[in-house]
């Protein structure tokens, strides 16, 4: 694990944009551009990753999936790829981008004997994203509920489950700051790293995740603040190098 927090700018992409949403709802997108534009502002701004998302996959209202293999296949950095990753096909169509990680959700909720069995096959290449209210998960675009954190957690680190990516629903979108204390509890629980996201609006916000590093958290996500200009990436890579 390394010391220093990694940043994960985000690039969402609904109906062919990359879009913000606020705590996750449909409907309620800001678009901003092409999403190679985008990604490819982060790579030359010195991300190492980008979280790119297929929101209308994991809404189950369509697939961004040509455009996210031309954006990752764009790119120099490492990429994980987020949204509608269900099943054989969709996680072999995932892989084949030449990304660097994948992050699941619903299937974890849903389908946790394949979820088992990719993960026995593909080690660290699969990342579970925990996306909570509270302590109850969210599947189906974040609109069903899908059982209990802690219950889920265990399950999948006895399955081996490589690491988490753990979003607060209700931070997410709303520049409101992370759930310092969801990510604590998530490290107590669990051995392995931690990718935080949701909420984060400031630098002091990336200061404060990093002071979790030692815990175990490995990386934030940083989404809205990035588009709408709060800092620049330059110096959140900057805020969390020390
Ligand atoms: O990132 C979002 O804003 C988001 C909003 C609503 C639903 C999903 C969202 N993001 C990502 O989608 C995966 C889950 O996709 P799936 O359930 O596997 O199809 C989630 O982990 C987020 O990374």
């Amino acid at each position: 694990m390394t010391n220093r927090l990694e940043l994960l700018p985000a690039v969402d992409v609904r109906d062919g944009q990359a879009v913000r949403l606020v705590k996750g709802a449909s409907g309620t997108e800001t678009s901003f551009g092409e999403p190679l534009a985008a990604a490819l502002a982060w790579q030359n701004a010195g991300a190492e990753w980008l979280h790119l998302v297929d929101l209308d996959a994991a809404f189950g209202t369509g697939s961004n999936r040509d455009l996210l293999r031309e954006v990752t296949g764009r790119l120099d950095i490492k990429v994980e790829l987020s949204g509608g990753i269900r099943d054989d096909e969709s996680l072999a169509a995932a892989l084949a981008t030449g990304c660097t990680r994948v992050n699941l959700g619903t299937a974890a909720l849903e389908t946790p004997e394949w979820v088992a069995k990719v993960i026995a096959e593909h080690g660290d290449k699969i990342a579970v994203g925990l996306d909570v209210v509270g302590t109850t998960l969210r599947g189906r675009g974040w609109t069903r509920d899908g059982g209990q954190l802690y219950d889920v957690l265990a399950r999948l680190d006895s399955e081996g489950c490589a690491r988490y990516v753990v979003t607060d629903v209700n931070r997410d979108g709303t520049l409101t700051g992370p759930n310092l204390q969801l990510l604590r509890d998530v490290c107590a629980a669990t051995d392995k790293p931690v990718v935080a996201s949701g909420g984060v609006s400031s630098l002091d916000d990336l200061r404060a995740i990093a002071t979790l590093v030692p815990e175990g958290v490995e990386g934030s996500i940083v989404g809205k603040a990035l588009y709408e200009q709060k800092f620049t990436l330059e110096e959140a890579l900057e805020a969390v190098s020390r």
